[in-house]
């Protein structure tokens, strides 16, 4: 089957003009990915997860190798593709519906088809009684659901996310890993998901890909064969609390091989 994304060879060199030294942050990444899977990227800080997510979303060019999506080389962002950041940045000046509409307006692609699709996702993203309200009148939760919906809004093949919850409190950061997998599962995206915790990704993924330190390399990519829908009670099953701990301990040795690193240069 081919994949729906494609990373082949990726390596980013970030240059510094002013000592003209490098920073070599990716090296080497090779990854596919099937349609409607969600993958979840894991590994030490600095190893390079968010370069490789702004390369699959065409923010940045990988100073060689390439992505491709459904057959086609990315060469910049395009609606084939969705990126959700940790802060959501919603534009306080308009209402929730106008926020999410926001991405269609710029596409010149605003229809009462696609007026009625927002308040369908308003609703899929549980937020609809507030399509009305400004984002400063919103929860941090709120704002993020609201973000999320306008990620979708555009239709996108591929939903990326870069730590998307880093900035919620636990409680609701439990309750929207929750509501993600319920949205994913009935839009049936291919999800690209950043983050720091290994309980996260285990939970929401169906393979966590483990990248190595310093260049950042695929060190592993772990299936995670629990079975679907995955209620919040399977965090303390024995066969998470092993993936959890698995994965935990491949970072674990990147982590001090990069601190090592770092002492002896
Ligand atoms: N614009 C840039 N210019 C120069 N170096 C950069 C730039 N962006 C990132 N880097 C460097 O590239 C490496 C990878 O950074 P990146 O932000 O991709 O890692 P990360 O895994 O997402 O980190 P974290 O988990 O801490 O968010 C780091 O050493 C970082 O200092």
């Amino acid at each position: 089957m081919t994949p729906k994304v494609q990373i082949s060879g990726v390596r980013m060199e970030y240059r510094r003009k002013s000592d003209e030294t490098a920073t070599v942050a990716l090296d080497g990444v090779n990854l596919s990915i099937e349609a409607g899977k969600f993958v979840a990227l894991v590994g030490p800080s600095g190893c390079g997860k968010t370069t490789l997510i702004k390369i699959v979303d065409g923010l940045i060019k990988p100073s060689s190798g390439s992505i491709v999506i459904d057959g086609k080389a990315v060469s910049g962002p395009g609606p084939d593709r969705a990126m959700v950041f940790q802060d959501a940045s919603l534009l306080p000046w308009r209402t929730v519906f106008d926020n999410v509409i926001y991405g269609l307006e710029c596409q010149g692609r605003v229809t009462d088809a696609s007026r009625q699709r927002v308040s369908e996702l308003l609703q899929l993203v549980g937020i609809a009684k507030f399509a009305r309200h400004y984002p400063h009148e919103l929860s941090g939760g709120m704002q993020q659901r609201v973000n999320i919906a306008r990620a979708l809004a555009v239709d996108p093949e591929v939903l990326i996310m870069d730590e998307p919850f880093a900035a919620l409190d636990a409680q609701t950061r439990e309750l929207m890993q929750q509501e993600l997998l319920r949205i994913w599962s009935e839009s049936n995206k291919t999800v690209l998901f950043v983050t720091h915790q290994i309980n996260e990704a285990v939970y929401l993924a169906d393979e966590v890909v483990i990248l190595g330190s310093r260049p950042g390399r695929i060190k592993r990519c772990v299936d995670i064969k629990l079975d679907r829908p995955r209620p919040l009670s399977i965090k303390r099953d024995l066969n998470f609390l092993r993936y959890e701990d698995d994965i935990w301990s491949t970072i674990e040795e990147e982590a001090s091989k990069a601190m090592l690193r770092e002492e002896v240069a």
